[in-house]
């Protein structure tokens, strides 16, 4: 291959892997040029509100939808009752239970759907709303998870009593969803015996919620004519959307299209199917005319997919030298009143095998109890790869604790325990196989890169001082790119993903996905890789996702699933293009394709200088000059199936100050350093970054979604919960490394969740490490200012000069 002055300018020119191509999408969005699902209109187009829920926990006695639907422009009032002879009052959840999409006789979480009002608009609706009567007979409510399997405990789901058959293991109470547990019992157990030391941590892991800015919502218009459903649907996985509306309405799926235009953030909370959804489809079938429901910001927050609300107890064995033995985590883990977590279906805890983290653990054990409470249902991957934010969270508190104990350094406890580059692949303790990584080189250059020593000299000096000093250190391990077909499904649908790339005549391309962007720029990345791979430029190359009728099915974009699986699939299906275009050009050329080079985007002839075809006219001639017997056409397929997950990681680093009278926490320093393999696009790999330690932030310091007695939901709209703005927002220094995944096509390893994952630790590691040498060795989050304050008082600090 050439690497001549000019072949290195034909590379440019094509902006492929590795340059820091602008947003393709960004003038449209700057310029107000979005197409969000409330932007859309249809004539006729109706509007749904939901009437819902003032309890937690309450029997329905009556319905009377009479005022509601005198009032003038008001089409329709639908109840439970109403979608029985449908058999659409339930649907299936994506972990293997049932959700009400309209209460049925009883209401099981506040804010619950309860009815749905169809009028002309949205403000009829909400005015009716405000009219259907609805008489409750309270019940206790259950709040505690830690109290769902007291024997005296209302049972909140009374359509599963005596069903003792879990969907992923048998149920030990009329509120107990689960047991999943991994790992060897056995030889953990006796590691913590034979240990010479041990240390023991509860921490919970509070309810939040990803709070995209756009909310959820639904446009749904059946065509009587055709019998073709057609929804606009706020989806990150749109053509499993339609695998399950045509399982629920018995629709043929060749007759629904779901269509996810833009996505205003997702975050997971866009993964569920949600009762509105269902509610909007059902109404437009019932009236024959389009409907549309769109959420508001308390209903978002209040009723569609949290994340975490895990109680986690963490255990660590280890030596006196600080090399770890073994590891053993129990978990409670609250999901509200249905069990509507969004995981591949076979892992009821997600990925959570992953808290061995990136250390070399003999020996480990991990149980989860999942229990219903009278709370929303959701656990949804709130920018993690399914409960990978709780592992690391988990794995980086027991490991500063241990290095407490120890009075180890919280480096050197790191550094001392990580997996050897020379140990990949390496299989842990808990069944994951880490594909490749370099931890020591990460750590070591994000401690030169601060300054490590320096920084814990002036902590010293600071606490003699009085003041209060911490230094945070995280060094985790992620698994993304859900996943390989053997061990992942969604409803029996295996985790692959797909792409079709088509190559037109005068050499520009046209590619489809399975995936759908909500922000994470695929318009641009997406065409980087086939210009790369196809020597056509970035600017001539389309992307398109997230209409049923055109791409090619695949499972969407979540848990950083696209570059791991959707960027392979490009990357193969692209491959498939260029074996037949070598066809073509040896066939323009007269010779054989052994003598062929490729050089950034024509084929040459070895040897002789001039004799060569571009990829421009080899697109021309697949069109009407092709080799003797081969099909015209230059395109192809791809449906991707992963032979494993990728493992990207990285080191971060936190200094905060915190003031001991008001309990401030300013975070002085964030420092993180990612390796997600191969980067195919540096600036949005940086702006993502950016994105999760900001998301990162704000659930380490403030976010949360609490509970009052009663089961009233606390917080749950923006004047109270947390919304970082560029204000508030820290300044962020990023860096990194490159070690690719040995298995993907690419090289790469999916990002964007790395920082949210990542920074949540961090922040708690920095906080907590600020009070270390009073004896502290864990404190909840959010790190709130009057939170820490109280720490501080009860330390009598506050008091101190
Ligand atoms: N190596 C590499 C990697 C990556 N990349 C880039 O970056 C991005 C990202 O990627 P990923 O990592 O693969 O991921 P995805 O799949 O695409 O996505 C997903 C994610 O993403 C993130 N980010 C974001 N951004 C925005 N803007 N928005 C949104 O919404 C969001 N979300 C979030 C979340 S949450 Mo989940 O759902 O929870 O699970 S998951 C998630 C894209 O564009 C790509 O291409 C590159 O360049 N390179
Ligand atoms: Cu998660």
């Amino acid at each position: 291959m050439s690497t001549s002055a000019e072949s290195i300018e034909r590379e440019e020119k094509l902006q492929g892997v590795g340059c820091s191509r602008k947003r393709k999408e960004d003038p449209r969005f700057i310029q107000g040029k979005g197409n969000y699902v409330d932007d859309i209109k249809m004539p006729g187009m109706l509007c749904a509100e939901i009437v819902r829920s003032p309890y937690a926990h309450a029997r329905i006695i009556s319905i009377d939808k009479t005022e509601a639907l005198a009032l003038p422009g008001v089409h329709a009032v639908l109840t439970a009752d109403d979608l029985k002879p449908l058999d659409l009052h339930w649907m299936p959840t994506l972990a293997g239970d049932v959700q009400a999409v309209l209460a049925d006789e009883k209401v099981v979480f506040q804010m619950q759907e309860v009815a749905v009002v169809i009028a002309n608009d949205r403000y009829i609706a909400a005015d009716a709303v405000q009219l259907v009567k609805v008489e409750y007979e309270p019940l206790p409510a259950l709040v505690d998870p830690h109290k769902s399997m007291d024997s005296d405990a209302p049972v909140i789901r009374e359509d599963l009593i005596g069903k003792m058959d879990g969907a992923h293991s048998k149920r030990l109470h009329d509120n107990h969803i689960f047991t999943w547990d991994v790992g060897d019992k056995e030889s953990t157990d006796q590691a913590f015996e034979d240990a010479e030391v041990t240390v023991k941590e509860n921490m919970f892991y509070h309810r939040v919620h990803p709070c995209p800015l756009e909310t959820c919502g639904c446009l749904a218009s059946f065509d009587k004519i055709e019998g073709k459903l057609t929804a606009y649907v706020t989806s990150q996985a749109p053509h499993v959307v339609r695998t399950v509306v045509s399982m629920l309405s018995g629709i043929p799926e060749s007759k629904v299209r779901i269509i996810s235009p833009d996505i205003g953030g997702g975050f997971g909370n866009k993964v569920p199917i949600y009762p509105g959804y269902v509610t909007a489809m059902v109404a437009s079938i019932v009236l024959g005319r389009p409907v549309k429901w769109v959420e508001s910001r308390i209903e978002n927050l209040t009723t569609t997919g949290f994340a975490r609300d895990w109680h986690m107890e963490g255990e660590l064995a280890a030596d006196n030298e600080g090399r770890i033995k073994a590891l053993r985590v129990n978990v409670l883990a609250d999901h509200g009143a249905f069990d509507a977590c969004a995981d591949p279906s076979k892992f009821p805890a997600g990925m959570f095998h992953i808290c061995t983290g990136s250390y070399d653990i003999p020996n480990a054990y991990a149980r989860v109890d999942g229990v219903y409470t009278n709370k929303a249902p959701g656990g949804v991957a709130y920018r993690c790869s399914f409960r990978v934010t709780e592992a690391v969270y988990v794995v980086e508190r027991m490991v500063d604790v241990l290095a407490q104990k120890l009075g180890m350094d919280k480096a050197e406890i790191r550094l001392k325990n990580f997996v050897k580059p020379e140990q990949f692949p390496y299989p842990t303790a808990l069944g994951a196989n880490l594909d490749s990584g370099d931890y020591h080189t990460a750590l070591n250059k994000v401690l030169d890169a601060v300054d490590y020593k320096e920084l814990r000299k002036e902590q010293e000096e600071k606490r003699a001082n009085g003041e209060l000093m911490g230094i945070g250190i995280v060094t985790f391990t992620e698994i993304v790119g859900a996943g390989p077909s053997k061990s992942c499904d969604i409803l029996g649908v295996g985790m692959f993903d797909s792409a079709e790339i088509r190559v037109h005549p005068t050499g520009s391309a046209l590619a489809r996905m399975g995936t759908i962007t909500q922000g994470q720029a695929h318009q641009t990345t997406y065409a980087q890789i086939i210009a790369t791979e196809l020597g056509i430029p970035s600017e001539e190359i389309q992307i398109e996702e997230g209409d049923t009728d055109t791409a090619p099915y695949g499972l969407g974009t979540y848990g950083s699933r696209t570059t791991p699986v959707g960027a392979a699939a490009t990357a193969v299906a692209a491959r498939k293009i260029k074996a037949k275009a070598a066809k073509i050009a040896a066939h323009l050329l007269e010779v054989s394709d052994d003598d062929l080079e490729w050089d950034v985007d024509r084929f040459k002839v070895k040897g002789v200088p001039g004799q060569e075809k571009t990829m421009k006219d080899i697109a021309w001639a697949a069109y009407n000059n092709l080799p003797e017997g081969m099909e015209p056409g230059l395109e192809a397929v791809d449906y991707y199936d992963p032979p494993e997950y990728t493992y990207p990681f990285g080191a971060y680093l936190c200094v905060v100050d915190i003031d001991k009278y008001t309990g401030v926490t300013k975070v002085r320093r964030f420092y993180a350093l990612d390796d997600c393999g191969t980067r195919i696009n540096p600036m949005v790999i940086e702006g993502q970054i950016h994105g999760g330690l900001t998301e990162g932030y704000a659930v380490a310091m403030g976010q949360e979604l609490s509970f009052d007695p009663e089961g009233n939901i606390e917080g749950n709209s923006l004047m109270d919960y947390f919304l970082p703005t560029a204000v508030e927002t820290p300044h962020w220094e990023t860096d990194y490394t490159v070690t690719p995944s040995p298995h993907h096509p690419l090289g790469a390893k999916g990002v964007a969740e790395s920082p949210h994952v990542g920074s949540i630790p961090t922040f708690t590691a920095a906080v907590v490490d600020a009070f270390a040498h009073l004896d502290v060795t864990h404190m909840n989050m959010p790190h709130s200012a009057y939170r820490v304050w109280q720490k501080c008082h009860e330390l009598g600090l506050d008091k101190a000069k």
